[in-house]
């Protein structure tokens, strides 16, 4: 600790921070929760359900008590008991969510999809979520026209609806692009459609696998799921069903990435291996050793006496499954500021997601950024990194700042952590259990 942070300048509460006392190893086990990205699309497929549908494993989250809320917000019942949530859309009164709500995250806009094939209508405001890029819903439109909805963009909101009270009709038709939130709210409407449907250039993502799993659980007919191309034939109704959602890979990356940034072993369950086989790559690759204990738990040692000299650096370029993943891309730059060598990121999935660079570059990590381009240039242990001031503008880029942190020497205090609260439950308890200083405060402890 510096000298100027056992005399903190208090200042009135704010935002909540995390403060990181770093520079020491982790051990342990953790728990990685449900998938964020899974729950968030099969709460809003709960709207395609007749009946209750139950939900285990939905990880505390502020987005997924966001979804809770934009169900709510349109008459259905939602109740939570620890992880299970139980939401029952029988008594739906409207077809438009609270637009403050939806702005808050992009899964919000995945309601259009079900509300469209269930109730004929729709009216959604433009979603948000992590400031990464332009994240246009163009594909959400034509897919939706595709099925024989009328679409149009009016007053911020996309207002939709399906001619004469008819039901949508199946159709077969591309993806431009393989969007996953794009392929989730099309499978839903067209799963109650009339007829059958082919989407090709799909996403192949195992959060689509998971909503195919709820659906077809629910009655639906989907073939193809986790292919680029998904075969769906519609039934006039679907009912509610139990499902546990999928454990969250993203995760179970950036833990995975939190034991190599601090040279530490720890294990890791449950992890479903197959879908981080492109992390693990890279990670043996620089030195890193992965040993699958059981079938779903992993250990990752980087400790020094089994990484040899230190761990390598490696370029890598973001893609759509199974390609590395983009949510994984900073926390990933942020080891390789740690790493020996140059390394290259190429970002090809968002155009703009890069904003954690001048926060890290903070830390005194070498990083140039050149259009989608980023080279790190490191030196390993030799040259650690030192805590900083820093605040997160998204979710993962402030997850890439709390490892940055946990490796870093000395204290560093991370502002705007509301952003990662949308994505990782219990964090400062699960990096407490492995041994990291971190603690969440709402008063300014940094030396000013
Ligand atoms: C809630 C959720 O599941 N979020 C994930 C989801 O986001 P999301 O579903 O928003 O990501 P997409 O796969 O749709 O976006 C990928 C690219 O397609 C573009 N695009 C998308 C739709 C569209 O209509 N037009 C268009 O141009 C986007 O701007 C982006 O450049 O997948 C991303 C890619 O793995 C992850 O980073 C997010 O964590
Ligand atoms: C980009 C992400 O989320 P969202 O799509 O909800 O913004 C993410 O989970 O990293």
């Amino acid at each position: 600790m510096t000298s100027n942070f056992n005399v903190p300048q208090v200042l009135p509460p704010s935002d909540p921070k995390l403060v990181v006392n770093g520079g020491s190893t982790l051990s342990g086990h953790v728990i990685v929760s449900g998938s964020k990205n899974s729950a968030l699309p099969i709460l809003a497929a709960t709207l395609c359900c007749s009946g209750s549908s139950n939900l285990k494993n939905v990880p505390y989250l502020s987005d997924t008590r966001t979804m809770a809320s934009i169900l709510e917000s349109l008459g259905a019942q939602v109740m939570s008991f620890g992880g299970d949530m139980v939401v029952n859309t029988d008594g739906i009164v409207s077809v438009e969510p609270d637009s403050s709500d939806v702005g808050k995250l992009r899964g919000g806009f995945f309601v259009i999809g079900p509300l469209l094939a269930r109730f004929g209508e729709a009216c959604v405001g433009l979603p948000g979520g992590c400031d990464i890029g332009a994240r246009p819903v163009d594909l959400y439109i034509h897919g939706l026209r595709a099925l024989g909805a009328t679409v149009e963009l009016r007053d911020g909101k996309v207002q939709a609806h399906v001619s004469n009270g008819k039901d949508l009709i199946g159709a077969s038709f591309r993806l431009g692009y393989p969007s996953v939130g794009a392929t989730e709210t099309l499978m839903m409407a067209a799963c109650m459609a009339e007829g059958k449907t082919v989407i090709s250039n799909a996403a192949q993502e195992p959060e689509i696998i998971d909503l195919a799993g709820f659906l077809t659980n629910c009655g639906a007919v989907v073939e193809g799921a986790g292919t680029d191309t998904l075969y769906i034939t519609g039934r006039r109704k679907l009912y509610g069903s139990e499902y546990s959602i999928m454990p969250d890979r993203i995760e179970v990356g950036t833990y995975m990435l939190a034991a190599a940034i601090t040279r530490s072993c720890i294990s890791i369950s449950p992890v479903a291996h197959i879908t981080l086989t492109c992390l693990a790559d890279k990670l043996s690759g620089a030195g890193c050793k992965i040993l699958q204990l059981s079938d779903d738990t992993l250990e990752l040692s980087a400790v020094p006496w089994t990484i040899g000299d230190d761990l390598r650096g490696f370029s890598v370029k973001t893609n759509p499954f199974p390609g590395f993943p983009t949510d994984l891309q900073p926390l990933t730059m942020a080891l390789l500021s740690t790493c020996k060598g140059v390394s290259v990121i190429e970002e090809s999935v968002f155009e703009n997601r890069m904003s954690h660079v001048t926060e890290l570059q903070k830390f005194g990590a070498k990083i140039q950024v050149c259009g989608s381009r980023a080279t790190v240039s490191g030196k390993g242990k030799a040259s650690p990194l030192r805590g900083s001031q820093v605040n997160a503008t998204d979710l993962r880029g402030g997850m890439s700042l709390v490892l940055a942190g946990l490796a870093a020497e000395g204290i560093t205090e991370i502002s705007g952590i509301s952003h990662v609260d949308r994505g990782y439950e219990s964090l400062e308890m699960k990096l407490q259990g492995l041994g990291a200083n971190v603690i969440r405060t709402t008063t300014t402890t940094f030396p000013v």
